[in-house]
């Protein structure tokens, strides 16, 4: 078995050649031959996601079915999903198995995972036990800290891209995943609204790993109360909910956010004096409420690193056990149940609307909120090398597991 973890795309290609000469290249038809589709469990930006089956082995996977059409596998495997899933390895972070092109379609075959956050929540009336958020986060929080290190931040943390198997929660999802190397400025759109980071809103191209950390405060908030935090209506709403929780921001708490603001003329609501998060969270400990607020800081260098928050007291009564020794059960003293039993389907249904990609911030809030009746759908940009001849051709990325 060849593993790509580290290699280039140039090796990559001398590969997939050799593979075509040993494997003769079949018409699969329109699914994966070697898989049986059995239920579409999610329906993404950017491609429909399947539960289905290895036909030989048994073995229930999820299989990503990408929208866009892939003439040649220099594109597929310069995706940002694929170069940067294939780096992954680590227990809170869904693995990829295989990526598959025939027919000019492209598959992500995943492991399968059972619930995404969101649909925990939704129609959930009963709250989450403090124990059951702080299993998820803690785990969440150990996937982040290995994958900042490794190099790489995700960008588009929501409940949507937390997959949760019984007590065990993962990371999905890398679309947007950049690597932190890679130089500024990021111009793309980044990230579903109610988890952008102020710096993003505010048209930083500078941002850093610190917008991870922002959108798990957000979430870690709404795992407490089932309600988003910051539910903005538009990218200046967003802005206006975040004052109307943590306060506007002064020349102590954020000078940096009042320079942005002023560099495309923006001007914050006047004195908004925030509420006490426990007002909003009354469900929170006092712990958690500090974590919280702290990951929800205006300035990114105030919120603490993936590895910070895993030694906060939050976290006191969680110990981490190497993945070697894991009997397959949850990473807290006392194991949670999730809780909810069955399956529950994706619904198609989005809860964003009225993005406004590279929308000016500009003029005062008022002019701003008028904004949001403009709001189109979600697009985001992949980098894409140009385009080759359509080939009709399987390719199989074996990843390191
Ligand atoms: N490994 C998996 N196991 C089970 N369900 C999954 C898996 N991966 C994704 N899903 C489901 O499919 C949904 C969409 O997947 P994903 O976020 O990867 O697609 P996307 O096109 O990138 O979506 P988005 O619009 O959020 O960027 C997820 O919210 C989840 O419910």
């Amino acid at each position: 078995m060849q593993v790509f973890s580290e290699i280039g795309v140039e090796s990559l290609a001398h590969f997939c050649n050799a593979f075509l000469i040993q494997n003769p290249v079949k018409d699969f038809g329109k699914t994966p031959s070697r898989y049986k589709l059995i239920k579409e469990v999610g329906d993404g930006t950017f491609g429909s996601v399947w539960r289905a089956i290895n036909k030989l082995s048994g073995e229930v996977v999820a299989i990503k079915k990408m929208k866009k059409k892939y003439y040649s596998w220099e594109e597929c495997v310069n995706l940002r999903e694929v170069k940067s899933l294939r780096r992954m390895n680590h227990p809170n972070i869904v693995k990829l198995k295989e990526v598959i092109r025939e027919n000019d379609i492209l598959y992500f075959v995943f492991e399968y995972m059972e619930f995404n956050l969101y649909q925990l929540m939704k129609h959930r009336e009963k709250l989450f036990s403090e124990v059951e958020i702080r299993n998820w986060c803690f785990q969440v929080f150990q996937g982040l800290a290995y994958m900042h290190q490794r190099g790489y931040f995700h960008r588009d943390l929501k409940p949507e891209n937390l997959l949760v198997t019984k007590d065990i929660i993962k990371i999905a999802d890398f679309g947007l995943a950049r690597e932190i190397s890679s130089h500024p400025p990021y111009t793309e759109y980044v990230s579903t609204r109610w988890y952008r980071a102020p710096e993003v809103l505010l048209q930083s191209y500078l941002y850093t790993l610190k917008v991870d950390m922002w959108a798990m405060g957000a979430i870690m908030a709404e795992l407490f109360t089932l309600h988003p935090l910051f539910p903005g209506t538009s990218e200046a709403d967003e802005i206006y909910k975040i004052c109307g929780v943590i306060g506007t921001p002064t020349k102590d708490s954020w000078p940096d956010g009042l320079n942005l603001a002023r560099t495309i003329n923006y001007q914050f609501p006047p004195q908004f004096a925030g509420v006490h998060l426990s007002v909003l969270i009354p469900s929170a400990t006092e712990d958690a409420i500090n974590l919280i607020t702290s990951l929800c800081s205006w300035d990114p260098c105030k919120r603490p690193t993936a590895a910070e928050a895993l030694q906060h007291p939050f976290f006191q009564s969680c110990f981490y056990v190497p993945p070697s020794l894991r009997p397959g059960a949850a990473v807290c003293r006392t194991p949670p149940s999730v809780g909810v039993r069955g399956t529950l389907e994706q619904q198609s249904a989005r809860r964003y609307s009225g993005v406004l990609p590279n929308a000016k911030l500009t003029g005062n809030l008022s002019a701003l909120k008028s904004n949001a009746s403009l709001g189109t759908g979600v697009q985001r940009k992949l980098e894409m090398v140009k385009q080759h001849q359509s080939t009709r051709i399987e390719m199989v990325v074996v990843l390191r597991t």
